[in-house]
């Protein structure tokens, strides 16, 4: 049975910031309607992975997770702290349906964990990369031997010349004569991905290289054709005050009018750590005020758009992903970042709904 509820599933395979060097950001999406079941039988898939940072290893996790019944992905990341409590407490909203992404269907076809994993895994029919920091492509590099055949991945310019040339260069990793890159267009545009999906590129800050050079990475909007719904998934992130520059404002000009109208209700995006002193670098990453603060810039610009609205942000669900792990023996960062945001989005009555993300869940969205 595939999930109804929702026009996206996203299953999580890593949202770790790092430095922890397993289950960094790493997600699958699929429309809602279509089950695995499904996309283990037809040609053309409806898969696509967003980021590869984990992949082979979590998803044959997953698998034995749902056979016998534990929670030993999803619980990975809580179990790391002493003071981490259970999933629930990480979502502000009970309606936010998450599942254990394999059902019985695919979970009693004749085949070993690792065997379904890598099923599922060559069904994947594009990788969408944001940028090519390691924590975003070690599942995909590792993984890479593996495939069955023509592998499609997409990004940036600057992204697609640092895979070819730093990465799969034969030196590195070798330079695999089936992986097929594609750059995003240099207008953020639609293509088509899976079989019920497009999906627009745009470019975001990700800090300096040397203190000189911007570094880039993405974020995307993703349709649901058949619903005419919208997900947004950023890739590493910082603010447009901390960057200087205006490509979140960019982003936000051109969603606007989808938050609306209700048809884009999930925004996935970063936080990665706690605020800092002005004098502690964020290393082209946001934290909670810097977060609230775009937040209050996207519910400006739709209320100029649409005066008579008066919380525009009402119900959107943020899924929070990319918390940097700590040693400083404060505890669990995620329930710091979560609480911080909690009190802005109160004091700046913005109507969000936050979720920490959690590795080996779907997010029925
Ligand atoms: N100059 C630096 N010194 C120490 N750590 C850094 C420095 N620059 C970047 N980093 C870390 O390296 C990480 C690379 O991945 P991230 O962008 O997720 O987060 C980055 C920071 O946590």
């Amino acid at each position: 049975m595939a999930h109804t509820s929702g026009s996206f599933e996203l299953i999580v395979l890593g949202c770790s910031g790092g430095p922890l060097s397993g289950k960094t950001c790493a997600f699958l999406l699929k429309p809602a309607h279509v089950s695995f079941e499904q996309i283990l039988k037809e040609q053309q898939s409806h898969l696509i992975a967003l980021d590869a940072g984990s992949g082979l290893e979590t998803v044959a996790d997953i698998v034995a997770d749902c056979r016998n019944n534990t929670n030993n992905v999803s619980s990975y990341l809580t179990g790391l702290y002493p003071d981490s409590e259970p999933l629930h407490h990480y979502s502000d909203i009970s309606s936010l349906t998450t599942a254990r992404p394999f059902n019985s269907a695919v979970l009693q076809l004749n085949k070993s964990n690792l065997e379904l994993a890598r099923a599922i895994i060559s069904k994947i029919s594009a990788y969408f990369i944001t940028h090519a920091h390691l924590d975003h492509i070690a599942g995909l590099v590792i993984n890479s031997p593996g495939f069955s055949g023509s592998t499609k991945v997409h990004g940036s310019e600057e992204t697609i010349d640092t895979l070819k040339n730093h990465i799969f260069n034969g030196k590195v990793w070798p330079d695999l004569d089936y992986i097929q890159y594609k750059a995003f267009p240099s207008t953020p545009a639609f293509q088509k991905v899976g079989q019920a999906m497009h999906l627009k590129a745009y470019p975001t800050s990700h800090g300096l290289i040397h203190s000189k050079f911007r570094y880039k990475s993405a974020a995307f909007l993703i349709r649901e054709d058949t619903k005419d719904d919208h997900i947004l998934v950023f890739g590493d992130v910082e603010s447009d005050p901390s960057s200087n520059t205006n490509y979140i404002e960019q982003i936000w000009s051109d969603v606007a009018e989808l938050v609306l109208s209700k048809q884009l209700r999930t925004i996935v995006i970063e936080c990665s750590s706690v605020d800092k002193a002005p004098s502690e670098p964020l290393f082209g990453h946001m934290s909670p005020l810097n977060l609230i603060k775009e937040f209050s810039q996207l519910s400006k610009i739709c209320s100029q758009k649409n005066p008579t609205t008066k919380h525009p942000l009402q119900g959107i669900n943020v899924l929070i992903i990319h918390v940097k792990e700590t040693f400083d023996g404060t505890g669990d960062p995620r329930k710091k970042i979560l609480n911080k945001l909690r009190q802005l989005n109160l004091e700046h009555d913005l109507g969000l709904h936050f979720t920490m993300c959690m590795p080996g869940l779907s997010y029925i969205i």
